[in-house]
């Protein structure tokens, strides 16, 4: 439904997509010949002295796979198994895996259970059209998947009644007995392709009649399908519910496009290149065009917990949307369908500038766009760099530097750059050094985002999963906005289908990038201490703690400084924020704006402080 849709993809633009996966070797010293790993220098409990720790070698925690292969018999309960989802991505993601020897048939079972009554060589005839086959193995598709339907078993029962988990429960564990593995030992899966409605009963059930009997090894898991809620308090309260029943451990909430080759790929390019490293930042990033953030810092280790605790460090650090940041849009017609209101107030369209309060990101607008109908059907992340200083070769009005990644239809990565024109002339042109998976990787399959996805919930590892913390933060973002929606204190703005969408989207996403290149165009500011006696020059103002609200003030605000001369607001402080008293700050050299801001007071220890600014154009 389109309702969901949108808010799907607004939360999917934070929960997913840009936080994806991380493959950075640790480093390990080598010392005298002997690998000794890392080691820690800590403080002894005697004075003055210092020991060393010897820890074991840092493994590479994401080459060296830790999945070791469990032997008690695997069941995937498909629950919701007579539905859309079930049918068009589930089971044909559980035969890729199956036809690539992931899931084999003597240790896994799998079964499908829904309402609807269905006998097993029926249900096998209506997902076989969906089983489309493996690369590679075209010859022997028919044989593979007569084969795979074999393994499933339908059980028909209602999501709230005793009878049917019994019953469910009964067929698990005969199969289990067949296959003799020891009680407790056994894995099982439970994947909830079902209304979200349903979720809370049907974990209740599960909980009090299908859980494995005891733990040798064995476990029990649930997979659910998003949307998960429909803004913070509804969300929070299935988490809660099924929190009740599951440790989190267990859960795994699934959004498929985190499971997609390119959003999986993210964080090795970022951590794994010694090229983007210096790069992926405020000084260098002008604008972000993404589906999802590219912005968490660098984990710990690839440990799932510490790669989902920088998801959510990044979800917090998140400003709220500014209303004058948002264009709604609904396609015309939307409301000939007979199932939508007339008056329907659904956004079947979003764009929207988010802005990440942290050291890395200040200032650079991150621009997210989505919605239906439109001229084109793809996925995205658009990363452009700022202007080239001292642009001699006049590159700007090629354009300027730009990272995509595109993440379908046809994946692909590629970076506009700036090279000489072939010829002798010295004129330069914009051109692409282009990674096109189609074509560099011809012989590799790249697994649906279903299939991997599945691979991680049998394997135990959450990584690509939502944490329920990670769930809140990103709906602590938009149910504010949302709930004006709802409430039609926002109004979607039409446009045509098959169009770009609102026009207002387009210059709302321009402004953005063009208040971004405002801030740099306008370094080095100079900045005057009267406290301090102190110049400093702009470029290094990150690293300098206190100046940092100082220019997030003027680069962020600029917007409301060119309607008014002066004014007083107050700043919220970051613990690196550090203010010196009577600080004044800023004149540009560019000429554009003076800023002159006064701190009145300084503490540490005080988050918001007032700061009173003044300014002049010249
Ligand atoms: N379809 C897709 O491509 C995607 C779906 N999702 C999510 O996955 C979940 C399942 O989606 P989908 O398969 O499309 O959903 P369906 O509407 O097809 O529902 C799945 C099954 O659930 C049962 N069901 C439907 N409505 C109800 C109800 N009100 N109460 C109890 N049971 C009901 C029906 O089975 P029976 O009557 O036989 O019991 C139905 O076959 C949803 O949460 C959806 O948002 C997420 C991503 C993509
Ligand atoms: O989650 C969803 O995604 C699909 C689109 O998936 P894709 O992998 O084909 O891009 C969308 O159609 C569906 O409405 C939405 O819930």
């Amino acid at each position: 439904m389109p309702v969901n849709d949108t808010r799907q993809a607004m939360y999917r633009w934070f929960c997913g997509r840009a936080f994806v996966d991380l493959q950075v070797r640790c480093t390990r010293l080598c010392m005298s010949g002997v690998e000794l790993g890392l080691h820690l220098i800590m403080g002894s409990g005697e004075s003055g002295k210092w020991t060393v720790e010897q820890r074991a070698p840092i493994r590479n925690e994401s080459f060296e796979n830790e999945y070791v292969p469990e032997i008690g018999c695997l069941s995937i309960i498909v629950l919701g198994a007579s539905g859309d989802l079930a049918k068009k991505k589930t089971f044909p993601a559980l035969f890729h895996l199956y036809r690539q020897g992931f899931i084999q048939s003597h240790d896994v079972h799998i079964f499908g259970y829904a309402r609807s009554t269905i006998p097993d060589k029926e249900f096998g005839s209506r997902i076989r059209g969906y089983l489309t086959p493996c690369k590679g193995f075209e010859q022997t598709h028919e044989e593979d998947v007569t084969q795979f339907l074999q393994l499933i078993k339908y059980v028909s029962g209602a999501y709230d009644k005793e009878e049917g988990f019994r019953l469910l429960d009964k067929t698990i564990s005969e199969y289990e007995l067949s296959k003799n593995s020891t009680e407790g030992s056994s894995r099982r899966l439970f994947y909830l392709a079902l209304p979200p409605s349903v979720y809370p009963p049907v974990c209740k059930m599960i909980r009090s009649y299908c859980m494995n009997k005891s733990d040798l090894g064995g476990w029990t898991r649930i997979v659910v399908e998003k949307p998960f809620g429909k803004d913070l308090a509804s969300a929070e309260e299935l988490s809660s519910q099924i929190g009740e029943l599951f440790e989190e451990p267990q859960i795994y909430r699934i959004d498929h496009y985190l499971g997609k080759e390119l959003v999986q790929n993210l964080m090795v390019l970022r951590f794994a290149n010694r090229l983007f490293l210096p790069l992926w930042n405020r000084d260098n990033i002008s604008n972000i065009q993404v589906l999802c953030l590219v912005a968490m810092e660098k984990p710990v280790s690839l440990k799932p917990e510490h790669v989902r605790d920088e998801k959510v460090k990044v979800l917090q650090s998140v400003l709220p949307i500014e209303d004058s940041e948002v264009v709604l849009g609904q396609y015309e017609g939307y409301t000939d369908d007979p199932t939508v209101p007339d008056n329907s107030n659904t956004p079947t369209f979003a764009t929207m500038v988010l802005r990440i309060h942290n050291e890395r990101w200040e200032g650079v607008p991150f621009i997210m766009k989505a919605g239906k109908a439109l001229n084109s059907r793809k996925a995205e992340i658009r990363v452009q760099f700022k202007d080239v200083p001292g642009d001699i070769y006049k590159c700007k009005k090629q354009g300027r530097n730009e990272f995509v990644i595109r993440l379908q239809p046809s994946e692909a990565m590629y970076m506009k750059l700036t090279v000489k024109q072939p010829g002798l002339e010295m004129t330069t042109v914009q051109s692409e050094l282009d990674l096109s998976y189609g074509q560099r990787y011809q012989e590799t399959i790249i697994p649906e985002a279903y299939e991997r996805l599945i691979l991680d919930t049998i394997r135990g590892d959450q990584q690509h999963f939502v944490r329920r913390d990670e769930l809140k933060a990103a709906w602590e973002i938009f149910t504010p906005l949302l709930h004006r929606i709802d409430q039609g204190e926002m109004k979607p703005l039409p446009y045509k289908p098959g169009s770009r969408g609102p026009e207002e989207a387009d210059k709302l996403a321009e402004k953005a990038v063009v208040e971004a290149v405002v801030v740099v165009s306008d370094l080095p500011f100079l900045f005057r201490v009267s406290a301090g006696q102190q110049w400093c020059c702009g470029r290094g103002l990150s690293k300098i703690g206190w100046m940092e609200v100082g220019l997030w003030w003027v680069c962020l605000r600029e917007r409301e400084m060119e309607g008014e001369r002066e004014g007083e607001r107050e700043v919220e402080y970051t613990e690196r924020s550090y203010y010196r008293r009577g600080m004044t700050i800023g004149e540009t050299q560019a000429g554009r704006v003076v800023v002159a801001a006064t701190v009145l007071s300084s503490d540490r220890r005080v988050k918001t402080q007032k700061i009173v600014w003044k300014h002049r154009r010249r």
